[in-house]
């Protein structure tokens, strides 16, 4: 069989519309109720082959990329590539637009489009259970940017069960100036919640995102770990007020942080929401997204040069 000389991967980002935290687990990561909500701002990685690995990055904040083997997309060709005894031997080049250490779960994206790209260009064939199965290896987020849509992720947030979206939501994300640390945020969760119980999905919420329905999603988005990354970065009360002014029908920070999210009315609405954020001096930037959006996808798989799909004509599979 052939193999391409190039594999492209899209990959979304996410917003938490629940996060519900309990306490600290022996283990030292929390145990969640976390449903995740893909986003259309999208990363691409794009896996050629290369004498070893090499990883490249471009886009507005590609100077705070890691270009080493702690990049989540090195990390899952290496996992990728030990399984099946091969050398991970590829470039990887990322085109960055998700907002960096921003709570939109970039570097998870990245290692989630990382993993199907090399799957692809290896031909390794990897079946889906495998790649989440990696994919919970490299972080927490990392099933979610695989699979995209709507999921309930329990455990530290890899076991995923996928939701029923019944409609479009239209969002703005503030990026913030700088990023916040993770397990900083997961810190001062632990220090302001002594009495953090064991988390749990609100069936409300899961009925408002079945419906398709923003004004009672709206009513129902909470994240545990908003008082903890307000508190990290006070200057987000600011954004998140200046976006309830604007219009939003409710406002919360994304994940970890320090990116803020504005659920809209509709697509128009979001717009203006957008274009005040961006006129209020309290964020860097604001764009709108809808969701959900499709998980890890291949965009193009360019042939190799000389074979008969390069020269213009195939064989009929
Ligand atoms: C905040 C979220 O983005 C919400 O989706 C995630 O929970 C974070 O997921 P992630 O970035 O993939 O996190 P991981 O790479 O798995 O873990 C990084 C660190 O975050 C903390 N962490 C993460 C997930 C979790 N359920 N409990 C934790 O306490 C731990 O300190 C861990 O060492
Ligand atoms: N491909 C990558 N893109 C961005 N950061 C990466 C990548 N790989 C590793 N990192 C490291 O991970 C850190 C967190 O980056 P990331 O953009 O994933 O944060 P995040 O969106 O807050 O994550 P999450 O929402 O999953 O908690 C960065 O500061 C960087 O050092």
């Amino acid at each position: 069989m052939t193999r391409p000389a190039a594999v492209t991967v899209r990959v979304p980002a996410k917003v938490n519309v629940q996060l519900a935290v309990g306490p600290a687990r022996p283990d030292g990561f929390h145990d969640l109720a976390n449903v995740f909500l893909a986003v259309g701002l999208y990363d691409e990685v794009t896996a050629a082959p290369a004498d070893s690995l090499r990883i490249t990055c471009a886009g507005p904040d590609a100077d705070k990329v890691p270009l080493d083997r702690t990049n989540l997309a090195a990390r899952a060709a290496e996992l990728l590539a030990a399984r099946y005894g091969l050398a991970p031997d590829v470039h990887l080049h990322i085109a960055k637009d998700i907002p960096v250490a921003g709570g939109m779960a970039g570097g998870s994206a990245d290692g989630a489009a990382a993993l199907v790209a090399c799957d692809a260009l290896w031909g390794t064939g990897a079946s889906r259970a495998e790649l989440l199965d990696i994919c919970a290896e490299l972080g927490s987020d990392v099933p979610f940017s695989l699979v995209g849509g709507a999921a309930l992720g329990t455990g530290r947030g890899e076991k995923l069960s996928s939701l029923d979206v019944g409609g479009t939501f239209h969002w703005v994300f503030a990026a913030a100036d700088g990023g916040l640390s993770t397990p900083a945020v997961y810190r001062e969760f632990d220090r302001l919640t002594p009495g953090a119980v064991a988390p749990e999905a609100d069936e409300a919420l899961l009925a408002a995102l079945r419906a398709g329905d923003p004004f009672a999603l709206a009513g129902a988005l909470a994240n545990d770990l908003q008082p903890a990354a307000v508190s990290l970065r006070p200057s987000l009360t600011d954004t998140l007020a200046a976006g309830t002014a604007a219009g939003a029908l409710a406002s919360l920070v994304s994940g970890s942080g320090p990116t803020t999210a504005f659920l809209a009315e509709g697509e128009e609405s979001a717009r203006r929401i957008a274009e005040a954020l961006t006129a209020s001096g309290t964020c860097r930037s604001a764009r709108v997204a809808a969701s959900p959006a499709p998980g890890a996808t291949v965009l193009a798989a360019s042939p190799a040069p000389g074979s008969p799909a390069d020269l213009g004509w195939a064989p009929t599979p």
